[in-house]
């Protein structure tokens, strides 16, 4: 019987999962992964092993809570060849009081309902995994794991908005997210380049949602995330930051109820609302290479320049509370797969004294900087699960 550990790493619309061997240590070796991507029509369910063959596919006409009773019952077959040791889990937020990973008790999940508020997009779907195997297996630990944990160390002029003190002291205030990713690729740059693990590194996470994180001697010091995971450099459905007054208009002007501004800033701008298109980059490039009608063609290119002057502006902001810049790390989806992205960024650096080797960036290797760069570039894979598996490790040890 295979002793597991497994991960849960749900985003905003779909719920993914790793099994690692619980007898490997940090090595984390992983024997299954599988995705269930939901829809309002049902729900997509499928299972690969460690090569990547797929091992168990089916379609679920439920939605939201109601795919738990599937996934447990493919769990319960699962579990019968496996003895599932430890659930880890990506809770993205975890407020003032977790500043690390903890082993789920209802006190803590009760804890975590509350800040629902504060990220209406993720916190219920990342604990639905958790609350359901509390529910049905109450015999299994499970350990959550913040994506805010990383940036506990930021300090007090990051972590505060210029609001009446008494919102400081609801808990309105900054606390960047994206942190398990980056606690990931912290520990990477220590293993593969110390001199950026320990220097003055931002670390890019380009994916649909997306952030940076300004690493100052191994340590986030400022990311621009912010209060929520709307705040900071326009996203795929996301806008990130923007003028207040812009908000209070679109209440006031549209009368734009509270679930409706949810959905727009959260789900329908970013990429998506300037071009009209998509939230995906690929298929941005791919209208704008088959030739869309004009003005379609215009809204793709401008979505496409102010995803990277976004970019750019928090670049030169972060470098400046850092006092400088020594290396930028990209990973997530964007980061690590858009090199014509990675490309345009670099060149808008060359200020800095950022210089790309082209043919690096075009095969999307570790090191993408020229030699004469001042300015270290690297591409990075991340790694949330294994992440997640080895704080798993370290509190059921
Ligand atoms: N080959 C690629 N080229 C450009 N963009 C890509 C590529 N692969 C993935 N992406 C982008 O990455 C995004 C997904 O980012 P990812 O970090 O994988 O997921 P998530 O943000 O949901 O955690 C996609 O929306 C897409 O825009
Ligand atoms: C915090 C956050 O935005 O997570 P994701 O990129 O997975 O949506
Ligand atoms: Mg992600």
């Amino acid at each position: 019987m295979q002793d597991v550990i497994v991960v849960f790493n749900s985003g905003s619309s779909s719920l993914k999962f790793t099994v690692f061997r619980s007898d490997n240590g940090h090595a984390g070796q992983r024997v299954l992964k599988g995705e269930i991507e939901q829809n309002p029509q049902g729900a997509k369910f499928v299972a690969k092993d460690h090569a990547g063959t797929i091992v168990a596919q089916e379609n679920w006409s439920e939605t939201g809570l109601d795919i738990y009773d599937h996934l447990f019952r493919w769990f319960g077959s699962f579990s019968r060849q496996t003895r599932v040791v430890a659930v880890g889990h990506r809770i993205v937020h975890g407020g003032s009081e977790f500043l690390k990973p903890v082993l789920i008790t209802a006190d803590v999940l009760e804890k975590l309902d509350q800040l629902t508020p504060f990220d209406p997009l993720h916190q219920q779907a990342t604990l639905a995994p958790a609350k359901a195997i509390a529910g049905k297996r109450p015999d299994i630990q499970q350990v959550a794991c913040f994506d805010t944990t990383f940036h506990s160390t930021i300090p007090t002029m990051a972590r505060l908005l210029p609001l009446p003190r008494r919102y400081a002291e609801r808990g309105v205030k900054r606390y960047g997210f994206h942190g398990i990713s980056y606690s990931y690729i912290s520990g990477r740059l220590a293993e593969i380049d110390p001199a950026l693990a320990r220097g003055r590194t931002i670390i890019a996470h380009l994916g649909s949602g997306a952030s940076l994180c300004a690493l100052k001697d191994g340590k986030s010091i400022e990311t621009t995330m912010g209060f929520s995971a709307l705040d900071g450099l326009m996203m795929g459905t996301r806008c990130g930051a923007i003028d207040p007054g812009a908000l209070l208009y679109m209440v006031q002007e549209e009368k734009a109820d509270w679930q409706g501004l949810v959905n727009t800033l959260y789900h329908h701008s970013g990429l998506l609302g300037v071009s009209g298109v998509s939230s995906d980059m690929r298929v941005l490039r791919d209208a704008l290479a088959q030739g869309s009608q004009p003005e379609q063609a215009e809204h793709i290119a401008q979505a496409l320049q102010l995803f990277v002057y976004r970019i750019i502006q928090e670049i030169g902001a972060l470098t400046a509370v850092m006092g400088g810049l020594d290396g930028i790390v990209f990973t997530a989806g964007i980061g690590e797969h858009d090199a014509v992205l990675r490309r345009e960024v670099c060149q808008a650096l060359a200020w800095a004294g950022v210089k790309l080797d082209d043919t690096a960036n075009a095969q999307h290797a570790a090191v993408i900087s020229a030699t004469e760069s001042s300015i270290t570039l690297r591409v990075e894979p991340t790694d949330e699960g294994l992440e997640i598996y080895k704080n798993v490790v370290e509190i059921i040890r």
